[in-house]
């Protein structure tokens, strides 16, 4: 709760005139998220934005032989920009039985969105749920028969790709009652996440060939401000106006200008549904479990 702290004191510095409040959530534990959402439904009537953006790749190997021949093919630029083919995790189980990335890159998320339901849709108006999903959800590192990815090495792009299926699915139930839902992807950014990937000194050191990398992909945003930049996009638009079948990308020309492009998604419905569907009685389970 310290770095809550210290983050609501600058906000108040930066925006004396704002009401900043914080309140402890782990979306990795499910007795955390229920208790959480809890108090958000005592504290507030209604909320207009709930962005989803904690995430963890735990325990991330860069496998280097696939990344030297990525470099020589013709799948270069698209593994700078996604990171496809040259990553894998070690996951684990929670006190809860479940997997970590999953519960905390989505079905934390998705209990959090189930419990708030009654503040985020309210008649005659409208809320935004915004996800921080990735370039790295891929369709192939995802199954319908093992949600929680136990039986593979890229739980992060499973996650995040399920991220995307609940977000289209989200709009096809709630758009009438007033909520949407998007996906965003920040780029590549330099935060505790890559600083797991590879040591601080290691990117500081090849900044230069990051930058010039920047000008092929422009998915090199690299820091935290340019990777706001579709989020920050989607806070002008009106949510009726988005397309529920695409991602939002922050990107960075290699000037260093920031902007946002939409991507289709490679997305099935039914299968969005399918997965809505699992999480749903995934939820009973659990919800039983701590009856
Ligand atoms: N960095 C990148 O290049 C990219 C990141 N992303 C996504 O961006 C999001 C933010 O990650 P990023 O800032 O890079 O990484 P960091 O590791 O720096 O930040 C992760 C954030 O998630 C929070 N978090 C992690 N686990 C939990 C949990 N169990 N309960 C509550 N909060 C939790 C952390 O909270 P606390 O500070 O309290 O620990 C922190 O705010 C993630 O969803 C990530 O997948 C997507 C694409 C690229
Ligand atoms: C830049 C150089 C010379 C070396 C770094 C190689 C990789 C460590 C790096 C290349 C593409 C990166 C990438 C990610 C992590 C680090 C890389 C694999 C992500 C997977 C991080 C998390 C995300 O969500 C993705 C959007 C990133 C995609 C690109």
């Amino acid at each position: 709760m310290q770095r809550a702290e210290a983050a609501r004191q600058a906000l108040l510095t930066s925006h004396p005139e704002s009401e900043v409040a914080v309140l402890k959530l782990d979306v990795g534990s499910i007795r955390s998220v229920l208790h959480a959402a809890q108090e958000v439904k005592l504290r507030y009537n209604r909320l207009d934005y709930l962005y989803l953006n904690a995430g963890i790749m735990p325990n991330p190997q860069l496998d280097i032989k696939a990344f030297f021949k990525g470099l020589f093919s013709s799948n270069v630029i698209s593994m700078f920009a996604t990171g496809e083919g040259i990553l894998t995790q070690k996951d684990k189980t929670t006190s809860d039985g479940l997997q970590e990335v999953f519960v905390t890159n989505l079905f934390g998320h998705y209990l959090l969105v189930r419990e708030l339901e009654p503040l985020l849709c309210q008649p005659e108006k409208t809320s935004q749920v915004i996800w921080t999903s990735s370039s790295n959800a891929h369709r192939s590192a995802f199954s319908l028969e093992d949600l929680q990815h136990l039986r593979g090495t890229e739980p992060y792009s499973s996650s995040k790709y399920a991220s995307d299926l609940l977000s289209v699915a989200l709009n096809r139930k709630h758009n009438q009652q007033g909520m949407y839902s998007s996906v965003i992807c920040p780029g590549l950014v330099m935060t505790n996440l890559t600083y797991g990937i590879l040591p601080s000194f290691f990117w500081t050191l090849i900044m230069p060939i990051m930058w010039l990398i920047r000008v092929f992909t422009n998915t090199f945003t690299l820091t935290p401000y340019n990777g706001a930049e579709a989020l920050f996009w989607l806070f002008m638009q009106k949510p009726e106006s988005l397309d529920a079948l695409v991602k939002y990308h922050s990107l960075t020309s290699g000037l260093g200008n920031n902007y946002t492009q939409p991507h289709k998604m490679d997305i099935d419905e039914d299968m969005s549904e399918a997965l809505y569907k699992k999480l749903q009685d995934l939820e009973d389970e659990v919800r039983q479990r701590l009856n």
